[in-house]
């Protein structure tokens, strides 16, 4: 939680200005009780009217005091916890960008979600409440035993004896409830988890029948958190109950001390009033303390996660001292390079090596699951290599900013991925001052000016979030006219063309050769057709290079390149 309050450092001023009223409030509240006192004993008894008046207005001003001060201090703690929300969201958001592809394996995508939304509204929640009591309430009970003993000390041994066992009961109670809050923020989680894979998946769903089992699952989750919900509810319950018993007691006993005391001539009437006044302000103050720890802890699992999120340094950063920028350009090589995925058995590739040149088409085929979207991802740097160098025109990926080196590249991923907003701005997205001509001579060559103006509103048509509304053949095509419009040095397609039929996906590889013919052209493919004509084919398998050459040369080497071909390609045709 501490750590979480470093970041109020530019409401430091807000902060002591709250305290300061909170100081006010408080004051205002103590003196009340003595005044009242005062009116008993020198008004009332003595039947001195002017006194009454002269006191109630004074008692009038004190109070409207103290409301100003609770008002403005309350404003400005909303302000405050507000503002720290924002802060926090800004700083997760910005981590979270900077994470590389492991540190998203590592938490997930609904977890961090989950914390930095409610985490975030805890966190908020809790810091409202802090502001307000962390002054008054021991201020309050400080004061109110220092005014209560002032008052009467031989009836302030009621209070020393009821504040323990107050103190006490908050002790027990808090200290099986703080175990229980943590859970419920798992199990928010796991509701939030099965929600997007239900929004996300919801065609498959479908298409399967499993809307009950679905149905279910989220039941049995929703359940669970319930279950724990009404768990340390109970618990909670108990405790108000109990400090209420507590404090009727203490003002019976007060009371009935008090008379004793009064009879005997001990005591006033005016103290005895101000002294239950004083101890109904310990007390409630002692109440604002529980409702303080109950929530603490609560906020104290999500700070714990938010922090979590905070402190993971990004395994991939730019270097201290960034090589100079190379004269070369759309030179790609891979030096013996091996990689493994966090908590795999096995590397995902392993002693990879090669080199590609500007001017050609490399492209790199394999079974499912051989490597092939692993090793691509290692040249924007997504992940790092384990062993061995990647480097982009000579110079290691390691050594040059991420800017720099994803500048280079226009990178088109296995799924096609748009963004909420219009066409137009999809395809804008890596080069916003992108000219119309620019912008429709990538459309061209990806093959998707047709269909775009096909589509209502053309340029400016929108797209659902995801660009749900087209279809996956026309989703790959503007994201490849998106990397296209960036003109860069080396052009990496995923698996780009697979959702497009053979006639499309002809039509675009021959724009696209016209198109890239200076620049490198890296293909990750499944289909043999898609990978024959390029200059140089990898051949991946179970993550090593079974062959590299071009399609005849390893139609004669390359046993695994021929099973692939076999498995696609008609007697005829590799004839
Ligand atoms: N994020 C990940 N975490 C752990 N293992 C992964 C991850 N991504 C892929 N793998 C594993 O690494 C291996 C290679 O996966 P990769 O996606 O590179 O294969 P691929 O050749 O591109 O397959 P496909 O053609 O089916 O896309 C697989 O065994 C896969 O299970």
């Amino acid at each position: 939680m501490l750590k979480i309050y470093r970041n109020l450092k530019p409401y430091t001023v807000s902060i002591i200005m709250i305290l300061v009223f909170l100081f006010l409030q408080v004051m205002s509240d103590l003196y009340l009780p003595t005044l009242m006192s005062d009116i008993v004993n020198n008004g009332i008894m003595t039947k001195n009217i002017g006194y009454i008046w002269k006191t109630g207005e004074y008692m009038l001003l004190i109070a409207a005091g103290g409301v100003i001060c609770a008002v403005v201090a309350g404003f400005l703690g909303a302000r405050v916890s507000v503002g720290l929300g924002r802060i926090l969201r800004n700083r997760i958001f910005r981590r979270v960008e900077n994470f590389s592809l492991h540190e998203f394996d590592r938490f997930g995508s609904s977890t961090l979600i989950t914390r930095t939304t409610n985490d975030i509204i805890q966190i908020q929640t809790v810091t409202i409440m802090i502001i307000n009591m962390m002054i008054r309430a021991p201020l309050t009970c400080v004061g109110g035993i220092f005014q209560a003993y002032h008052q009467d000390r031989t009836l302030t041994l009621i209070l020393a004896i009821a504040l323990p066992v107050l103190i006490l009961i908050i002790y027990l109670v808090t200290s099986k409830v703080v175990p229980i809050f943590r859970q419920v923020q798992r199990k928010l989680d796991r509701i939030n988890l099965i929600l997007r894979e239900n929004l996300t998946g919801i065609r498959v769903i479908r298409a399967f029948n499993k809307i009950d089992h679905e149905k279910a699952r989220f039941e049995t989750a929703n359940k669970d958190l319930t279950d724990t919900y009404i768990h340390v509810n109970r618990i909670m319950a108990v405790l108000m109950p109990m400090m209420m018993l507590i404090m009727n007691l203490v003002t019976v006993c007060v009371l009935w001390f008090g008379s004793k005391r009064i009879d005997t001539g001990e005591m006033n009437l005016g103290a005895l009033m101000a002294f239950v006044q004083y101890a109904m302000q310990i007390m409630f103050s002692l109440l604002m303390f529980v409702m303080m720890f109950v929530m603490i802890p609560r906020a104290q699992a999500a700070a714990d996660r938010i922090n979590e999120v905070l402190s993971t340094e990004p395994e991939i950063i730019d270097p201290q001292l960034p090589e100079p920028a190379a004269a070369e350009k759309g030179y790609v090589e891979f030096r013996n390079v091996t990689f493994r995925y966090h908590g795999a058995e096995q590397s995902a590739i392993q002693n990879v090596s090669f080199s590609v040149k500007p001017g050609e088409t490399t492209a790199i085929i394999g079974g499912t699951g051989s490597g092939k979207s692993t090793l691509i991802n290692l040249i924007p740097r997504f992940y790092d290599a384990d062993e061995g160098q990647v480097l982009v025109d000579g110079i290691d990926v390691k050594a040059m900013p991420q800017e720099e080196l994803r500048n280079k590249i226009g990178f088109v991923p296995q799924k096609a991925r748009l963004f909420t907003g219009t066409v137009d701005e999809n395809l804008r997205y890596g080069k916003e001052d992108a000219s119309e001509d620019e912008i429709r001579h990538a459309a061209d060559v990806a093959q998707a000016s047709e269909f775009i103006s096909q589509m209502s509103d053309g340029y400016d048509s929108m797209l659902s979030e995801g660009g749900q509304n087209l279809s996956g053949g026309q989703k790959q095509r503007l994201s490849i006219a998106r990397a296209l419009v960036r003109r860069p040095e080396i052009y990496v397609f995923d698996d780009s063309f697979s959702a497009l039929d053979f006639k499309t996906d002809a039509k675009l590889r021959a724009a696209l050769k016209k198109d890239t013919q200076k620049a490198t052209v890296i293909i990750v493919a499944q289909r043999v057709g898609t990978v024959m004509d390029a200059d140089r084919i990898i051949v991946l398998d179970e993550g090593s290079v079974a062959g590299i050459g071009t399609h005849s040369e390893l139609l004669k080497s390359c046993g695994v390149y021929r099973e692939i071909v076999a498995s696609q390609l008609s007697e005829e045709e590799l004839a």
